[in-house]
Protein backbone atom coordinates (compact mmCIF):
# COMPACT_ATOMS: atom_id res chain seq x y z
CA UNK A 1 0.00 0.00 0.00
CA UNK A 2 0.87 3.41 -1.02
CA UNK A 3 2.30 5.29 1.82
CA UNK A 4 -0.95 7.69 3.47
CA UNK A 5 -3.73 5.38 1.19
CA UNK A 6 -5.64 4.25 4.42
CA UNK A 7 -6.45 8.07 4.87
CA UNK A 8 -7.38 8.97 1.95
CA UNK A 9 -11.56 8.38 2.44
CA UNK A 10 -11.84 9.98 5.80
CA UNK A 11 -9.24 12.95 5.91
CA UNK A 12 -9.55 14.62 2.30
CA UNK A 13 -11.52 17.65 2.35
CA UNK A 14 -14.30 16.46 0.15
CA UNK A 15 -13.50 19.55 -2.17
CA UNK A 16 -9.88 18.64 -3.00
CA UNK A 17 -10.40 16.67 -5.68
CA UNK A 18 -7.78 18.04 -8.03
CA UNK A 19 -8.32 18.86 -12.06
CA UNK A 20 -6.57 16.91 -14.20
CA UNK A 21 -5.15 18.70 -17.58
CA UNK A 22 -7.65 19.43 -20.06
CA UNK A 23 -5.93 17.45 -22.43
CA UNK A 24 -7.40 13.59 -21.74
CA UNK A 25 -10.03 12.88 -19.89
CA UNK A 26 -11.88 9.39 -18.52
CA UNK A 27 -14.73 7.75 -18.90
CA UNK A 28 -15.79 4.60 -16.84
CA UNK A 29 -17.66 1.82 -17.53
CA UNK A 30 -19.16 -0.57 -15.61
CA UNK A 31 -21.66 -3.64 -15.88
CA UNK A 32 -23.85 -4.05 -13.09
CA UNK A 33 -23.41 -6.26 -10.03
CA UNK A 34 -25.03 -9.38 -10.16
CA UNK A 35 -28.66 -9.33 -9.66
CA UNK A 36 -31.11 -12.05 -8.49
CA UNK A 37 -31.74 -12.79 -11.61
CA UNK A 38 -28.32 -13.76 -12.69
CA UNK A 39 -27.85 -15.65 -9.75
CA UNK A 40 -30.87 -18.06 -11.11
CA UNK A 41 -29.48 -17.86 -14.63
CA UNK A 42 -32.80 -16.03 -16.08
CA UNK A 43 -32.90 -14.04 -18.90
CA UNK A 44 -33.49 -10.32 -17.15
CA UNK A 45 -33.80 -7.83 -20.11
CA UNK A 46 -36.01 -5.09 -19.32
CA UNK A 47 -37.35 -6.64 -16.07
CA UNK A 48 -36.31 -4.25 -13.00
CA UNK A 49 -34.30 -6.87 -10.66
CA UNK A 50 -32.14 -5.79 -7.37
CA UNK A 51 -28.80 -6.83 -6.66
CA UNK A 52 -27.83 -10.19 -5.17
CA UNK A 53 -25.55 -9.29 -1.59
CA UNK A 54 -22.77 -10.98 -4.13
CA UNK A 55 -23.55 -8.12 -6.66
CA UNK A 56 -23.49 -5.89 -3.53
CA UNK A 57 -20.04 -6.66 -2.81
CA UNK A 58 -19.21 -6.56 -6.58
CA UNK A 59 -20.30 -2.86 -6.72
CA UNK A 60 -18.63 -1.72 -3.16
CA UNK A 61 -15.77 -3.54 -4.82
CA UNK A 62 -15.51 -1.86 -8.27
CA UNK A 63 -15.50 1.42 -6.48
CA UNK A 64 -12.60 0.45 -4.58
CA UNK A 65 -10.73 -0.05 -7.85
CA UNK A 66 -11.80 3.52 -9.15
CA UNK A 67 -11.66 5.41 -6.01
CA UNK A 68 -9.02 7.39 -7.15
CA UNK A 69 -9.86 8.57 -10.74
CA UNK A 70 -11.67 11.65 -11.66
CA UNK A 71 -15.29 11.40 -11.89
CA UNK A 72 -17.68 14.38 -12.86
CA UNK A 73 -20.87 13.21 -14.05
CA UNK A 74 -22.36 9.49 -13.85
CA UNK A 75 -24.95 7.98 -16.05
CA UNK A 76 -27.03 4.88 -14.98
CA UNK A 77 -29.82 3.62 -16.87
CA UNK A 78 -33.69 2.84 -15.63
CA UNK A 79 -33.37 -0.37 -13.45
CA UNK A 80 -32.21 -0.78 -9.90
CA UNK A 81 -29.25 -2.74 -10.51
CA UNK A 82 -27.63 -0.34 -12.55
CA UNK A 83 -28.80 2.44 -9.70
CA UNK A 84 -27.52 0.21 -6.99
CA UNK A 85 -24.39 -0.58 -8.25
CA UNK A 86 -23.23 3.12 -9.01
CA UNK A 87 -24.45 4.24 -5.53
CA UNK A 88 -22.42 1.21 -3.62
CA UNK A 89 -19.60 2.28 -6.27
CA UNK A 90 -19.65 5.91 -4.93
CA UNK A 91 -19.79 4.73 -1.47
CA UNK A 92 -15.60 4.32 -1.54
CA UNK A 93 -14.73 7.23 -3.93
CA UNK A 94 -12.38 9.81 -2.58
CA UNK A 95 -13.55 12.81 -3.14
CA UNK A 96 -16.62 11.64 -0.95
CA UNK A 97 -19.01 13.91 -3.30
CA UNK A 98 -22.51 12.89 -2.48
CA UNK A 99 -24.26 11.18 -5.58
CA UNK A 100 -27.24 13.07 -6.66
CA UNK A 101 -29.75 11.90 -9.28
CA UNK A 102 -30.75 14.18 -11.56
CA UNK A 103 -34.75 15.14 -11.84
CA UNK A 104 -36.11 16.82 -15.07
CA UNK A 105 -38.64 14.46 -16.09
CA UNK A 106 -40.73 17.92 -15.40
CA UNK A 107 -40.75 21.47 -14.72
CA UNK A 108 -42.39 20.50 -11.10
CA UNK A 109 -39.32 17.67 -10.52
CA UNK A 110 -36.68 20.19 -11.99
CA UNK A 111 -38.10 23.06 -9.06
CA UNK A 112 -38.82 20.75 -6.49
CA UNK A 113 -35.33 18.72 -6.59
CA UNK A 114 -33.08 21.92 -6.91
CA UNK A 115 -30.40 22.48 -4.87
CA UNK A 116 -30.03 26.26 -3.15
CA UNK A 117 -26.57 26.15 -1.95
CA UNK A 118 -24.04 26.57 -4.25
CA UNK A 119 -21.44 25.09 -1.42
CA UNK A 120 -23.22 22.09 -0.97
CA UNK A 121 -24.06 21.28 -4.92
CA UNK A 122 -20.14 22.01 -5.54
CA UNK A 123 -19.91 18.37 -2.77
CA UNK A 124 -22.66 16.79 -5.42
CA UNK A 125 -22.16 14.63 -8.35
CA UNK A 126 -24.61 14.74 -10.71
CA UNK A 127 -26.16 10.95 -11.68
CA UNK A 128 -28.47 11.09 -14.79
CA UNK A 129 -30.69 8.26 -15.70
CA UNK A 130 -31.38 7.12 -19.16
CA UNK A 131 -33.94 4.47 -20.02
CA UNK A 132 -31.76 4.28 -23.20
CA UNK A 133 -28.88 2.90 -21.08
CA UNK A 134 -31.16 0.07 -20.23
CA UNK A 135 -30.42 -4.23 -20.41
CA UNK A 136 -31.74 -5.01 -24.38
CA UNK A 137 -35.11 -5.73 -24.11
CA UNK A 138 -35.32 -9.55 -24.24
CA UNK A 139 -38.66 -9.89 -25.28
CA UNK A 140 -40.81 -13.15 -24.81
CA UNK A 141 -37.62 -14.81 -23.57
CA UNK A 142 -38.07 -12.83 -19.94
CA UNK A 143 -38.03 -14.56 -16.93
CA UNK A 144 -37.06 -17.88 -18.55
CA UNK A 145 -34.24 -19.82 -17.59
CA UNK A 146 -31.32 -19.87 -19.87
CA UNK A 147 -30.19 -23.40 -19.94
CA UNK A 148 -33.69 -24.60 -19.68
CA UNK A 149 -34.47 -22.32 -23.16
CA UNK A 150 -30.92 -23.79 -24.82
CA UNK A 151 -32.65 -27.29 -23.70
CA UNK A 152 -36.05 -26.33 -25.46
CA UNK A 153 -35.17 -24.12 -28.01
CA UNK A 154 -31.40 -25.38 -29.03
CA UNK A 155 -27.91 -23.73 -27.82
CA UNK A 156 -27.24 -22.52 -31.21
CA UNK A 157 -30.69 -20.46 -31.55
CA UNK A 158 -30.25 -19.59 -27.81
CA UNK A 159 -26.89 -18.44 -28.54
CA UNK A 160 -27.59 -16.36 -31.81
CA UNK A 161 -30.09 -14.24 -29.53
CA UNK A 162 -27.60 -13.40 -27.15
CA UNK A 163 -24.55 -12.88 -29.00
CA UNK A 164 -25.11 -12.06 -32.16
CA UNK A 165 -25.79 -8.31 -33.73
CA UNK A 166 -28.37 -8.73 -35.55
CA UNK A 167 -31.14 -11.93 -34.02
CA UNK A 168 -33.76 -10.67 -32.37
CA UNK A 169 -35.09 -12.73 -29.58
CA UNK A 170 -39.09 -13.62 -29.99
CA UNK A 171 -40.12 -9.97 -29.94
CA UNK A 172 -37.33 -8.47 -28.35
CA UNK A 173 -34.87 -6.13 -29.18
CA UNK A 174 -31.58 -7.48 -31.16
CA UNK A 175 -28.03 -6.03 -30.36
CA UNK A 176 -28.11 -3.61 -32.95
CA UNK A 177 -31.62 -2.45 -32.30
CA UNK A 178 -30.24 -1.73 -28.51
CA UNK A 179 -26.85 -0.20 -30.44
CA UNK A 180 -29.49 2.32 -31.91
CA UNK A 181 -30.80 3.48 -29.11
CA UNK A 182 -27.66 3.31 -26.46
CA UNK A 183 -25.20 4.40 -28.77
CA UNK A 184 -27.18 7.27 -30.01
CA UNK A 185 -27.48 8.41 -26.36
CA UNK A 186 -24.07 7.73 -26.12
CA UNK A 187 -23.05 10.06 -28.36
CA UNK A 188 -25.38 12.36 -28.31
CA UNK A 189 -25.00 12.84 -24.40
CA UNK A 190 -22.69 11.25 -23.04
CA UNK A 191 -19.55 12.12 -25.52
CA UNK A 192 -19.93 15.79 -25.53
CA UNK A 193 -19.17 15.74 -21.95
CA UNK A 194 -16.12 14.21 -22.49
CA UNK A 195 -15.43 16.56 -25.14
CA UNK A 196 -15.74 19.26 -22.58
CA UNK A 197 -12.87 17.90 -20.56
CA UNK A 198 -15.88 16.04 -18.07
CA UNK A 199 -14.74 12.64 -16.25
CA UNK A 200 -17.47 10.40 -16.96
CA UNK A 201 -19.15 6.85 -15.20
CA UNK A 202 -21.76 5.12 -16.95
CA UNK A 203 -23.19 1.83 -14.58
CA UNK A 204 -25.09 -0.19 -17.41
CA UNK A 205 -25.76 -3.66 -18.53
CA UNK A 206 -24.06 -6.51 -20.47
CA UNK A 207 -25.76 -5.99 -24.17
CA UNK A 208 -25.83 -1.96 -23.40
CA UNK A 209 -22.49 -2.17 -22.57
CA UNK A 210 -21.51 -4.10 -25.45
CA UNK A 211 -22.99 -1.98 -27.94
CA UNK A 212 -21.06 0.83 -26.82
CA UNK A 213 -18.27 -0.76 -26.49
CA UNK A 214 -18.77 -1.58 -30.52
CA UNK A 215 -18.25 1.71 -31.05
CA UNK A 216 -15.46 2.73 -28.80
CA UNK A 217 -13.35 -0.07 -30.35
CA UNK A 218 -14.88 0.40 -33.40
CA UNK A 219 -16.01 -4.12 -33.57
CA UNK A 220 -17.43 -5.38 -36.23
CA UNK A 221 -20.36 -7.67 -35.93
CA UNK A 222 -18.29 -10.75 -35.83
CA UNK A 223 -16.13 -9.60 -33.49
CA UNK A 224 -19.17 -8.61 -30.87
CA UNK A 225 -20.20 -12.50 -30.83
CA UNK A 226 -17.11 -13.29 -28.76
CA UNK A 227 -17.41 -10.01 -26.21
CA UNK A 228 -18.56 -11.30 -22.78
CA UNK A 229 -19.01 -8.47 -20.17
CA UNK A 230 -18.59 -9.70 -16.39
CA UNK A 231 -20.93 -7.82 -14.09
CA UNK A 232 -18.64 -5.02 -11.57
CA UNK A 233 -15.69 -5.16 -13.40
CA UNK A 234 -14.69 -1.16 -14.28
CA UNK A 235 -13.17 -0.41 -17.64
CA UNK A 236 -11.44 2.47 -18.20
CA UNK A 237 -11.38 4.39 -21.56
CA UNK A 238 -8.88 7.86 -22.39
CA UNK A 239 -10.76 10.72 -24.52
CA UNK A 240 -7.71 12.48 -26.14
CA UNK A 241 -8.44 14.76 -29.17
CA UNK A 242 -11.46 13.09 -29.97
CA UNK A 243 -10.23 9.08 -30.11
CA UNK A 244 -11.02 6.66 -27.16
CA UNK A 245 -8.10 4.66 -25.84
CA UNK A 246 -9.07 1.44 -23.89
CA UNK A 247 -7.42 0.76 -20.56
CA UNK A 248 -7.85 -1.87 -18.08
CA UNK A 249 -9.26 -4.78 -18.61
CA UNK A 250 -13.05 -6.51 -18.77
CA UNK A 251 -11.47 -9.32 -17.53
CA UNK A 252 -10.49 -7.86 -13.83
CA UNK A 253 -7.94 -4.62 -14.14
CA UNK A 254 -6.34 -3.79 -10.68
CA UNK A 255 -6.23 -0.52 -9.44
CA UNK A 256 -2.96 0.13 -9.84
CA UNK A 257 -3.15 -1.72 -13.26
CA UNK A 258 -5.43 1.32 -14.33
CA UNK A 259 -3.10 4.22 -13.11
CA UNK A 260 0.01 2.46 -14.85
CA UNK A 261 -1.55 3.42 -18.20
CA UNK A 262 -1.18 7.20 -18.14
CA UNK A 263 1.19 9.19 -16.64
CA UNK A 264 -1.38 12.32 -16.12
CA UNK A 265 -3.63 9.79 -13.65
CA UNK A 266 -0.09 8.16 -11.80
CA UNK A 267 -0.07 12.28 -11.27
CA UNK A 268 -3.49 13.02 -10.14
CA UNK A 269 -3.42 9.76 -8.07
CA UNK A 270 0.19 11.06 -6.10
CA UNK A 271 -1.24 14.67 -5.81
CA UNK A 272 -4.27 13.35 -4.09
CA UNK A 273 -1.71 11.30 -1.49
CA UNK A 274 0.55 14.09 -1.11
CA UNK A 275 -2.07 16.17 -0.08
CA UNK A 276 -3.83 13.41 2.75
CA UNK A 277 -0.24 13.35 3.89
CA UNK A 278 0.35 17.04 4.52
CA UNK A 279 -3.00 16.99 6.07
CA UNK A 280 -1.72 14.22 8.65
CA UNK A 281 1.28 16.27 9.28
CA UNK A 282 -0.41 19.37 10.40
O1 LIG B 1 -30.58 -9.66 -19.37
C1 LIG B 1 -29.95 -10.68 -19.03
O2 LIG B 1 -30.47 -11.79 -18.91
C2 LIG B 1 -28.48 -10.62 -18.73
O3 LIG B 1 -28.20 -9.73 -17.78
C3 LIG B 1 -27.65 -10.44 -19.96
O4 LIG B 1 -27.90 -11.55 -20.62
P1 LIG B 1 -27.02 -12.28 -21.72
O5 LIG B 1 -25.76 -12.73 -21.09
O6 LIG B 1 -27.92 -13.40 -22.11
O7 LIG B 1 -26.84 -11.29 -22.84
Amino acid sequence: MIRGEQYVSTLLPSNSCYHLSKTESYLILIRHGESMWNEKNLFTGCVDVPLTSKGVDEAIEAGKRIRHLPIDVVYISALIRSQMTAMLALTEHHCKKVPIIVHDETEQAKVWSQIYSEGTEMQSVPVIKAWQLNERMYGELQGFNKLETAERCGKEQVYKWRRSYDARPPNGESLEMCLRRAVTYFKEQIEPQLSSGKNVMVVAHANSLRSILMYLDKLNAEEVIHLELSTGVPMLYIYRENQFIRRGSPLGSTEDGVYAYTENLALYKQNLLDEVLDEVSL
